[in-house]
């Protein structure tokens, strides 16, 4: 579970990204946060897997508090917290299985473990014959799917997307939103900012709305409710 009360986030620069954020997510839900574009959508993600931290108020993910945890436990809070972000982010030089196992390998599985877990994910996301490709070698699509499978090889009880199809044509999006509900059905909360008002209103899912760094809607089955 997920709360936020009286979060707010103001940059080093001065800017207010979000103010007076309460907000309460259940394990297994799966949420669009929706707004325009710097309207805080980015820094209310980032601060569920600590990228930033909050300047007021209290973060609590699974019973860890986000404020006071310690620089040197975030990458423990990140095996808990899959990420996708709109540039997949994968290591260029890795193959596509070296990729998804690096995530494992830092945490010192056994090579018999990693082999079964990257495979086993590698199938969820359809790529098993792309095992020893690497990322310049794949479409768009395929490397979100990738960088989907790294996202979940641990389990993660949470999964985090910034903008996961912002980068996608229409086609390969439905593609990846497919995965996603996958990864939903099978108990993981999913969290996607988003600006795609077609998968929103298509594939409804509880939406927050941020305005100018303020939750000003929270709607189960939501809309998108912009014009693009
Ligand atoms: N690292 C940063 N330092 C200073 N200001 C920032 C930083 N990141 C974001 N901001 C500012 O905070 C506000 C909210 O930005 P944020 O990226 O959270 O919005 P967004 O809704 O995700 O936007 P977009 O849809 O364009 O990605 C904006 O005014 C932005 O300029």
């Amino acid at each position: 579970m997920i709360t936020m009360k009286d979060v707010s986030k103001t940059y080093p620069n001065g800017v207010t990204a979000l103010s007076g954020v309460n907000i309460r997510i259940e394990q297994g839900e799966f949420v669009y946060i929706v707004g325009p574009s710097g309207a805080g959508k980015s820094t209310f993600v980032r601060l569920m897997y600590r990228e930033v931290k909050a300047s007021k108020g209290s973060i609590i993910i699974n019973n860890t508090d986000m404020q006071r945890l310690k620089e040197r436990k975030v990458p423990f809070l990140r095996r808990n917290i899959g990420v996708i972000f709109q540039d997949f982010k994968l290591l260029p030089k890795l193959s596509v299985y070296e990729n998804i196992a690096f995530a494992l390998e830092v945490i010192e599985e056994s090579p018999r473990m990693i082999r079964k877990r990257v495979m086993e994910v590698l199938e969820l996301v359809g790529l098993k014959s792309k095992a020893r490709s690497i990322p310049d070698e794949l479409s768009g699509g395929e490397q979100q799917r990738v960088s989907i499978a790294r996202a979940i090889v641990n389990h993660p009880k949470i999964v985090i997307a910034d903008e996961p199809t912002g980068n996608l044509d229409p086609d390969t999006s439905w593609g990846i939103m497919r995965i996603f509900e996958e990864i939903n059905s099978r108990g993981t909360t999913v969290i996607m900012a988003t600006h795609s008002k077609e998968i929103v209103n298509t594939i409804k899912k509880r939406v927050i709305a941020v305005e100018d760094g303020l939750i000003v809607r929270d709607e189960q089955r939501g809309e998108y409710g912009y014009e693009i």
